[in-house]
């Protein structure tokens, strides 16, 4: 199971997006997180900045939409060429028919949960998606502190997607650093968001090899 690492541009300079995108060449993706001052308490950017960063690099884009009706703008991003599309499942009207429009237009489905959501209520639908996200602080800010209570959750996931014959990322997102990553990876995680590790690191793209090296160092 390889480990990806998906820096967060929400902890970059949005003046220079393209210049912090290509200072983070070892990176798996690139994870943007879309916030609308309703879902959340913050906001951030939407479709025509993603439409924007889409021109600017080749990287995998992993859009994380924080967001109410993902069910009437989810499929705009797939559009746009996103790889990955993620809503939230306390968010989305119609997940099941979400998830098959996404896939329809040719992204993986993510489905996201806040700390506080459990996974078990999703479980028949780990067929229909390509990626669980597991909140690892409350979604909105970047810089928190990650959340072990979310550890049993991790562990939970990764057992119910060893059910399955899918090939299901399971991501972690908030307060990963070289420090917190390899308890997530202990419980089953192989998918890492790190925003303000990454982006206030000297070097961002060394972080992201020291958080890959972090990973991969932890025995499954
Ligand atoms: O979705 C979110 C926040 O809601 C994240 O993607 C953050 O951007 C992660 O930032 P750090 O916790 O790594 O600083
Ligand atoms: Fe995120």
């Amino acid at each position: 199971m390889p480990n990806r690492i998906m820096p967060s541009i929400l902890s970059a300079d949005f003046a220079n997006l393209q210049r912090d995108i290509e200072a983070i060449p070892g990176a798996d993706a690139v994870h943007v997180d879309v916030m609308d001052n309703h879902f959340v308490p913050n906001l951030t950017l939407g479709l025509p900045v993603v439409q924007s960063i889409r021109r600017a690099t080749d990287k995998f884009l992993d859009i994380h939409l924080m967001i109410e009706d993902p069910d009437v703008w989810a499929p705009g991003f797939a559009e746009a060429g996103a790889e990955s599309v993620t809503f939230h499942a306390e968010a989305a009207k119609a997940p099941v028919r979400l998830a098959r429009e996404l896939r329809a237009r040719d992204a993986r489905v993510g489905l996201a949960l806040k700390p506080a959501t459990p996974i078990e209520p999703y479980a028949d639908l780990l067929p229909e998606i390509d990626m669980v996200l597991i909140m690892t602080v409350e979604p909105g800010f970047g810089g928190q502190k990650f959340l072990d209570l979310t550890l049993p959750k991790i562990e939970r996931t990764r057992a119910l997607i060893g059910r399955t014959e899918a090939d299901i990322w399971l991501q972690v997102d908030g307060g990963i650093s070289t420090e917190t990553i390899e308890r997530a990876a202990g419980a089953g995680a192989d998918s890492f968001v790190a925003g303000s590790s990454v982006f206030s690191a000297d070097d961002p793209d060394a972080m992201v090899t020291a958080l890959r090296t972090a990973a991969d160092g932890v025995r499954r």
